[in-house]
Formats: structure tokens, sequence, C-alpha cells
């Protein structure tokens, strides 16, 4: 099997010339005997050139030298050398694919070898070797695998456009052009938006956490006579109480500790643009009066200031609770529901969105192979694809796309297996784990407990199924599909998921 050692060129290696010495990459080559070398170095070519010479010289039977200048902003600089390595890595990978790869970690400084180790334990499996003059040239251990759940962590801290990548939510130039859907209730959903964009009336848009709310929200004020003017977004769910006043109205000098100076609120900061509000329905009984006052009015009062303030702007809010029954349980004010809902927009969660996964899985790997530098397009295997269109997506959208991502970091060939994915989402499967451990006594319910995973499992099998009986109850294990019928009876599920595959 040919052998390839690759390393970075450190301070000790060029220090050896001229000493009795060998340094670690020409001691590392004399043990390991390898085929061809590829080195990195990041100091001037000049410095290195006598190195190289010597180098040569003195292992004449391993010459097979490939050295390359590396040009970074300092030796430290996390996204500069993981370019360099994974550039590096990719060229050897593909040039011997079947070769013994070492990785010796010794030469460089700390974020040299963080970065061998992060590519060397996930996209390309090497082994990794060390060398000091006391131990000699030695394996190293690392007895930990960096899972999927730390991996996109990991990377982040590598490559400004991996950055972008697992932290981008919603481009702000967003448009309808990108809610990508192959659902006809979505796509009826888009073009009741765009019409909607038309009219500065508050939109209200309601769904599951990661369904596409921000987007719309994005997309309804960029198609609107105010996109040239703000869009500013607030989760009220992650505003601390004591804080949300000062937050959405603003707040005067020295009207509380640490109020240094006079403050704008979101709503003056979004004046004459939109303002989105984001899990409205987390927002306590007191904001939401001082909220309806503000519609009213279209004035607010900073907290601290004895002057009101003229205020323009489009609220779009957003929810994932059923307001309707929040109204109902006096949790929500009817009142302030009828002035924010008057354009309403529901959107459906992906898993009853048939062929949005399939749709969004194509539309987000060509996004994800294009940022991440793939020079093949990223592709599934049927198997992953089953995995994916068997997966309930909790998260939606937005898990569908971190799922991608991480199981994209993972491929070496660009084609996504099965296995990829299954370990794109052990993070979610670890958190589903939750069942078996419900505190036991006051409100434990057995019984609701296994209805609710019954139903849970009968509808995810019905929609991977298609709507076929028969192809669900072998999903399911059930021996028979009249089997199946009775358990869907049962849980008043037959009806309405008849309705839901002829509405199709
Ligand atoms: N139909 C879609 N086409 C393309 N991308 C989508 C679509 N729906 C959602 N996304 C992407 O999924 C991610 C989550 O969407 P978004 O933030 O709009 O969801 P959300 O419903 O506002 O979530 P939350 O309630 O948690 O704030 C974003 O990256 C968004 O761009």
């Amino acid at each position: 099997m040919r052998r390839v050692l690759i390393s970075w060129i450190g301070q000790r290696d060029l220090d050896a010339v001229g000493d009795d010495g060998d340094g670690p990459v020409l001691a590392t080559m004399r043990q390991q005997q390898p085929d061809q070398t590829y080195l990195l170095f990041n100091y001037a070519p000049a410095k290195v050139q006598p190195y190289l010479e010597w180098l040569r010289r003195k292992a004449p039977a391993l010459a097979n030298i490939d050295a390359r200048h590396a040009l970074l902003r300092s030796p430290v600089d996390y996204t500069d050398i993981y370019q360099a390595a994974e550039a590096l890595l990719q060229e050897i990978w593909g040039l011997h694919p079947r070769a013994h790869r070492s990785i010796l970690i010794s030469p460089g400084t700390p974020a040299m070898q963080a970065v061998w180790i992060l590519l060397g334990k996930t996209r390309f499996p090497a082994e990794f070797l060390q060398a000091s003059p006391q131990q000699g040239v030695q394996p190293v251990h690392l007895p930990f695998a960096i899972s999927a759940e730390f991996q996109p962590a990991a990377a982040a801290q590598a490559g400004r456009q991996l950055r972008e990548l697992v932290a981008a939510d919603v481009p702000e130039t967003a448009g309808f052009e990108r809610v990508v859907t192959a659902h006809p209730l979505l796509q009826d959903l888009k073009r009741r938006a765009a019409a909607l964009a038309r009219f500065d009336v508050p939109v209200l848009i309601l769904g599951e956490s990661g369904t596409g709310k921000e987007l719309f929200a994005r997309a309804i004020h960029n198609s609107s006579a105010r996109n040239e003017r703000p869009f500013v977004a607030v989760n009220c769910g992650a505003i601390p109480p004591e804080l949300i006043d000062s937050m959405l109205f603003g707040h005067a000098k020295g009207s509380f500790t640490g109020a240094l100076r006079d403050a704008a609120g979101v709503f003056e900061q979004a004046d004459d643009g939109t303002l989105f509000l984001d899990e409205l329905g987390e927002l306590s009984a007191a904001a939401q009066v001082r909220l309806l006052r503000v519609l009213q009015e279209g004035r607010v009062l900073p907290v601290g200031a004895n002057k009101e303030r003229d205020v323009d702007v489009r609220l779009i809010c957003a929810t994932h609770r059923d307001l309707q029954a929040d109204i109902a349980e006096r949790r929500f004010r009817e009142d302030l529901y009828y002035r924010v809902a008057v354009g309403v927009l529901e959107l459906p969660p992906l898993r009853e969105r048939q062929g949005d996964v399939q749709r969004l899985a194509e539309h987000f790997l060509i996004e994800i192979g294009e940022q991440l530098g793939f020079q093949q397009t990223l592709s599934l295997t049927p198997a992953a694809r089953n995995r994916l269109l068997l997966h309930a997506w909790p998260g939606n959208v937005r898990e569908l796309r971190a799922a991608l991502l991480r199981a994209a970091l993972w491929t070496t060939d660009g084609r996504i297996d099965a296995p990829d994915i299954d370990g794109a989402l052990l993070v979610r499967s670890a958190a589903s784990d939750d069942i078996l451990n419900r505190s036991l006594g006051n409100d434990f319910d057995l019984d609701a407990l296994l209805h609710d995973v019954e139903r849970h499992y009968l509808e995810r099998a019905m929609l991977a199924a298609e709507g076929s009986k028969a192809k669900a109850s072998r999903l399911l294990g059930l021996g028979s599909h009249q089997v199946l019928t009775t358990r869907l009876r049962r849980q008043g599920l037959d009806e309405s998921l008849r309705k839901s595959s002829r509405d199709r």
C-alpha cells in the first residue's frame, strides 16, 4: 500500500538545517518511509528553500516531496489554516484514494494542530503522528469521535463561509423566490402573501418553529413599498420581562440603572419600515396592553420619557402557539389578536407537506455544496433519501437544512449515504429519548403517553407510505392493513388522512 505523509513545516524543522538533529519532519520520514510527502509552509519561500534542498539531500530515497506555500494572514488564523489544509487533503484524497495516510501534527502552531485533528477525525480520516527529540516518532491515539453533534460547531471555528452557512437563517434580501416548495398549499400561501405585501396591513404568520415564518415575513417586507426602509426582527420570547418595554418602546437617559443614554426601541428603529415580532404569543399580559395602545394610537412613549413619539410601522407578527386557544384561556387578548391578525398565513409543518422534503433537500444540497466549495454536486443515495422521508422533522425546514449540512461535512465523495443522515440526526434522537425520562407522579398519564406515541408513528407511516395502508402496515411491522385501519380509526385518523390525501 502506498504511504503518504502530510505535515506543516515548523521552526524546529528549519532549525535542523546545519544542526545534528533531523527535526520532526525528517525524523518521521525516516521512520515511516512514505512514498510521497506533502508539506505546507507559511514562511517566506526563500527561507524554506534551503531546508527543502537539505531535506532532499538527507533522504534521497524519500525525495518525493511536494511542498506548498500557504498564504496565511497569521499562523493562528483558523480560517486560512482550515482552507489551506482542507484544499491539500481534498487533493490528496482524490489522488491517492487507497493510500495509507498519516498526518504529522507536531510542527506548526496549536491552531494548525487543531485543524489537522478536526479534518483528520471527520472528512479525511488519517493516522496521526507526533515527533519529539525525547520520545521519537509515535502514533497519536485520539480516542474520541467528533460526532455530528459537535462537528458544525467545531468546523464553524474555521472558514467564514462555513460559519455563515451554519448561522445563516433568513437572508436579508429574501424574496418569495427563496421560498422553495413543491406543495400546492404552500404555493398558494406564497401567492396570498405576495398579494398581502402590496397592502399596508398587519400580518400574522402562524406555524411551528422552523416552518419559514421569518422567511415569509422578510419576503413580504422586501416586496412591499417599505422595502427601502428597515426590517427589524425581535423575538419576544427571548427578551427578559423587565426589559420588554424598553426594548419595544425605548427609554430615556436615567430612567433606570444602566440607562446611560436615550435609546430608541424597535418601533422607532423600524419607523417607516416593518417590525417583525416573532413569538408574539410569549408577551406578558402587561406588555400586550401596552402594545395594543401603541397600535391604536400610532405613538410610543419611551420608558421614563414624558413625550410620545409618532411611529409608522407595518407590523408582521408570528407565533407557534395556538392563539385562539390562548384567547379562550385568557392568556392572549382578543382585541390585540384582531389588531394584528388582519392578514393571516398559516404555514403547515414540513411533515404535512408531501413532496417538500425531497424538493427542499435538492435545493439545500446545491446551496450547501456551493457554499462549502465541493467540486462535485452533493447527492443522496436512495437509502439516504428514504431516511429523510421517514423522519418526522419536528424542527421542520430548519432541522432539514441543518441535518443536510452536518451530513455534507461527513462525506468525502459528495454522496450522502444513510449512515451520514443517521449521524446527522443523532442529536434529535437523543433528545427524543426524553419520552423514557418523564417524571412520574402528578401529571403522569401512561395511557395518554402511549396514545401519543401510537398516533405519532401512525401519522408518520401513513405519510411515508403516501397513504397506502398496505405499505404503512409493513413500515410499522403490523401484520395486516386491517390492524392498521382499526388503530387509525381508534385514533380518529382514518378520515383525516383519507381527506388529506384527497386534497393533494
Ligand atoms: N420553503 C422554504 N424554502 C427555503 N428555505 C426555507 C423554507 N422554509 C424555511 N426555510 C429556511 O429554514 C430556516 C428556518 O426558517 P425561519 O427562520 O423562517 O422559520 P421560523 O418559522 O421563523 O422559525 P422560528 O419560529 O423558530 O423562528 C431558514 O434558514 C429559512 O431560510
